[in-house]
């Protein structure tokens, strides 16, 4: 393994932690978590994601809104988040993330244009590792964040995810080993995600998100990431009994989204 392959997350991670040490432009950057608290609660009441995974047609699908990826490069030049969204809301999508790092060419302006154009629950897919950007996303539209399990301590997964709760927002925890998941259910997450990529190396392992199944009980929501590229990737993780499949790269390199996922969504 090379050496800038072995640390990607690390790199990224990093580059977050030092945006989130610049002066905030936002107006929560300086608030104490009380403030923060007080902030989130007053904001429009989110939607609820996992009942749109678990009422729909098994598995649901969360159709990704991404640019580029650190591994592929640019996936869809000129990408209009909007436009993007209404195909997805047209085309049978039961939810929808919205890359929001700029390693992925993404921001939170892309969340808050998507939240301005479909009704669909919303992901706000970033490197989260504090309060504020979790009222932040709330702020522009998100009904869900993204915890990567690898990126956060015990104790501050357990505080994020139970101050995303207290907001009355929804938490995908991203995992990829038996004992991430292990530390997901047990910091309160309900929705369970397994990357069958590597955050570390941007390496895929298929038949992650499958082998990894049997752990997650059936109380809990379970979300295979990554990785679907063709319509029987989706089939496999569908009879291992996945609930639902977040996938960006298939639809957004598609020469139409819409009918690529519409096509999906009757064969699953
Ligand atoms: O484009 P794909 O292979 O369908 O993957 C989508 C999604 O799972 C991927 O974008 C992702 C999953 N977890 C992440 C964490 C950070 C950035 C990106 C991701």
């Amino acid at each position: 393994m090379s050496d800038k392959g072995s640390t990607y997350l690390d790199k990224i991670l990093a580059a977050k932690r030092a945006e989130l040490a610049a002066p905030r432009a936002t107006r929560s950057g300086a608030l104490t978590d009380r403030e923060l608290l007080e902030l989130g609660a007053r904001l429009p009441r989110p939607r609820d994601f996992i009942g749109a995974l678990r009422e729909g047609p098994r598995p649901g699908i969360i159709a990704e809104f991404k640019r580029a990826s650190p591994s592929a490069g640019v996936l869809r030049e000129g990408a209009d988040a909007r436009q993007i969204a209404m195909l997805y809301a047209a085309n049978g999508a039961a939810c929808m993330s919205v890359l929001c790092d700029k390693h992925f060419q993404g921001s939170l302006d892309d969340l808050r244009s998507v939240r301005q154009s479909v009704a669909l629950p919303l992901l706000c897919k970033d490197f989260i590792l504090e309060k504020t950007q979790i009222v932040e996303a709330k702020r522009v539209g998100a009904d869900c964040v993204l915890l990567i399990v690898a990126a956060l301590p015990v104790p501050q997964l357990r505080n994020l995810i139970e101050f995303s709760h207290s907001l009355e927002m929804q938490v995908l925890c991203e995992t990829r080993d038996e004992a991430e998941i292990d530390r997901a259910m047990a910091a309160g997450g309900k929705l369970i995600g397994v990357n069958s990529r590597d955050l570390q190396t941007f390496e895929l392992d298929p038949d992650r998100a499958a082998k990894l199944r049997k752990y997650v009980p059936s109380s809990f929501t379970y979300v295979a990431e990554s990785g679907v590229r063709t319509i029987d990737d989706a089939l496999r993780l569908r009879d291992s009994g996945a609930d639902a499949l977040l996938i960006g790269s298939y639809f957004m390199t598609a020469e139409q989204p819409g009918e690529t996922l519409r096509e999906l969504v009757m064969a699953l």
